[in-house]
């Protein structure tokens, strides 16, 4: 079963046709290809009927003395009745000839349309990508990374034999119907309405198939979204599981997801699978009816309702095209379950890529284009609520407070009180419920997110790091775009930079995943070069050096005290000592400011900060006695 706790990736409200939207889309810059695709496709199964048509014209020249006509060419091309072995050789070439152009076409039509695939692949999961990380942070609160991933990896995989293939069946299935209906009236038109009366038939059962497949195919990828999150994240943890021999637990919980895969993967297939024999079946009883009244017509003369002749010239052919209709039909629920199955990956890309992004300015090179600069960093929260969505209570209830223009403000609490909560309000990942946030006196709301978040400077708990070098970690704070020397200095200033020269291949040794391979005192501090290599005008630590001993850290503060004197700088720490220098001090409590004032104020009034910092100061002398 699914985790009820995450949302599902599935968008219901999507359009009805999600493929032709994405095709609309995605597809418009290369729809020559798709132009081309379908063209040959359709030349192709046009002109691979004529050998048929021209093999029963060949039959009645030679055993029924009729004239060879041929449409479309020129009497003085075509042998006359006297001339069997010339007239046989002419019919051959021309069969040949069909056959090359049936060859030509196929692959033309398959290059295009692999073309056309890769390249509308390339753009929906580039775009489905980017749309992912402008969704705001509670989109991922509310729904698994793994089944985010699922999205933009499996299904979009999946719309690959969509495009590649299916379209092209779709238009052979078409073309060939088509076809074979022109060459069967040609032949014979009052046989060919009776084919077609077989048509409403067919069209009832696959639609009811259809309708029946569709939700069961929403499923089936739902489970293996489930099943993805769930190995993403047993995986992610294996250090837990591991210390806590886990592994059993993990195998049942993936056997179950793997087991609720299967079943869905089985309803859908267990109907999909009747359908293709119903379709024969159908196909096969309208194929002898029209033997016998075909066999009837030659040897006794037309059956009621029938009129004129019929020759064995033109059953046989007739019948030869009858069995070319029955192969569409039998790869038609094929088609039929492969597009289901495509739909429900669009509908889940969809669920990705349609929704409220964070509203991110004009990517630009400098935010003077976005028309607003941080210049003073005077920040001020003005009576600020804020649920989270899946949180009874509010994590930040009526906070109001101004942080001036260079000032150091530290925010200290119980651990839930809403210190982070506050700072990621300021960065904008969340938007308030209530109140305003202003920097230089401009709401954050319309302040592109861009130009907000490149002002600020940001380590947060995680000091998550990506797979890479230490160099691509701290450069990372500036785009990338800065000098080996910028990238020392940061790391100087967030006292990391002995560390480093200490690692076997210096600023270029990979940090593995999440930077596994350092201490979480090591990356703690380059995730503080990473955010000061940039020189932001705001600085926000949340806990940024909570894993650094206490001499470490002082060093750190010292260096960082020239960068931190013209900046506003907001610090959150547990470890009162971090934030005992700060201009001033915040105390949350339940998701309000209880306290404020500097350390001596504070001291003096001997509330919570003061109960705290003495249970800390008595562990301190615990700890040295
Ligand atoms: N993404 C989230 N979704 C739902 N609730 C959340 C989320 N993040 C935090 N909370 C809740 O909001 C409240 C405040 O959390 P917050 O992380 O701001 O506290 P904090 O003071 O920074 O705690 P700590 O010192 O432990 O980091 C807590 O009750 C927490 O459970």
């Amino acid at each position: 079963m699914m985790d009820e706790a995450a949302a599902d990736l599935t968008n219901d409200a999507s359009t009805d046709y999600p493929l032709l939207e994405l095709v609309r889309q995605y597809g418009r810059a290369d729809s020559h290809y798709l132009m081309g695709a379908v063209g040959s496709a359709a030349v192709k199964s046009f002109i691979g009927f004529a050998d048929v048509f021209l093999i029963g014209i060949a039959i009645d020249a030679l055993f029924n003395d009729q004239p060879l006509a041929l449409p479309l060419l020129p009497d003085a091309w075509i042998p006359t009745a006297t001339e069997p072995l010339l007239t046989l050789v002419f019919v051959g070439t021309l069969v040949i000839a069909v056959n090359a152009v049936t060859v030509f076409g196929g692959a033309l039509a398959e290059f295009s349309f692999g073309v056309f695939a890769q390249r509308i692949l390339h753009r929906i999961r580039v775009h489905a990508f980017d749309a992912a990380q402008h969704r705001r942070l509670d989109y991922f609160d509310a729904h698994r990374t793994g089944d985010v991933m699922s999205a933009l990896n499996d299904d979009i995989n999946q719309l690959e034999s969509f495009f590649a293939v299916l379209i092209s069946a779709t238009v052979w299935i078409v073309v060939t119907l088509v076809a074979a209906i022109v060459y069967m009236s040609v032949l014979n038109w009052q046989l060919a309405v009776f084919v077609l009366l077989s048509g409403p038939f067919i069209a009832v059962l696959n639609s009811w198939f259809s309708r029946r497949i569709e939700p069961l195919q929403d499923g089936v990828r739902r489970e293996r979204g489930a099943l993805n999150a769930l190995l993403e994240t047993s995986l992610d943890g294996i250090g837990v599981v591991k210390a806590f021999t886990g592994e059993a637990h993990e195998y049942d919980r993936v056997e179950s997801a793997s087991r609720d895969h299967v079943r869905a993967r089985f309803r859908s297939r267990r109907l999909a699978v009747r359908q293709a024999p119903l379709n024969r079946l159908v196909a096969g009883m309208w194929l002898l009816a029209t033997l016998a009244i075909g066999v009837y017509w030659i040897l006794v003369g037309p059956p009621v309702l029938f009129t004129g002749s019929l020759t064995t010239g033109e059953l046989v052919p007739f019948l030869f095209y009858m069995e070319r209709i029955t192969l569409p039909l039998k790869n038609l629920s094929g088609v039929i379950d492969g597009y289901t199955s495509a739909k429900a990956a669009a509908k889940r890309i969809d669920g990705v890529t349609d929704g409220e992004s964070e509203g991110e300015c004009e990517i630009a090179d400098d935010t003077s284009n976005s028309g607003f600069a941080v210049e003073n960093s005077h920040v001020c929260f003005e009576n600020v609520t804020f649920h989270y969505s899946n949180g009874a209570q509010p994590a930040i209830e009526s906070v109001s407070f101004a942080v001036e223009s260079g000032e150091t403000v530290g925010v200290v609490g119980a651990t839930g009180a809403g210190k982070s909560t506050a700072v990621k309000l300021l960065l904008g990942l969340y938007d308030s419920d209530d109140g305003t946030i202003t920097i230089d006196g401009e709401d954050i709301r319309n302040v592109p997110v861009r130009c907000l978040r490149s002002a600020i400077g940001y380590v947060n708990q995680d000091a998550f790091l990506f797979n890479d070098t230490v160099r691509y970690n701290i450069a990372y704070g500036a785009d990338g775009a800065v000098s080996d020397e910028q990238v020392r200095e940061a790391a100087r200033l967030a006292g990391v930079h002995d560390d480093i020269t200490e690692l076997l291949r210096g600023y270029d040794t990979e940090v593995g995943e999440r930077g596994t391979s350092l201490s979480g005192g090591q990356r703690q501090r380059i995730a503080i070069a990473r955010a000061v290599v940039d020189d932001p005008e705001i600085l926000i630590l949340d806990e940024a050096t909570s894993h650094v001993d206490t001499k470490t850290e002082r060093i750190i503060q010292d260096q960082l005290s020239d960068l931190v004197a013209d900046r506003t700088t907001c610090v959150i720490a547990h470890r009162l000592s971090t934030v005992r220098t700060a201009d001033r001090i915040l105390v949350l409590d339940d998701g309000e400011i209880v306290e404020r004032g500097t350390h001596e104020e504070l001291l003096e009034y001997d509330g919570t900060y003061a109960t705290l910092w003495n249970v800390q100061i008595g562990i301190a002398d615990a700890s040295t006695a």
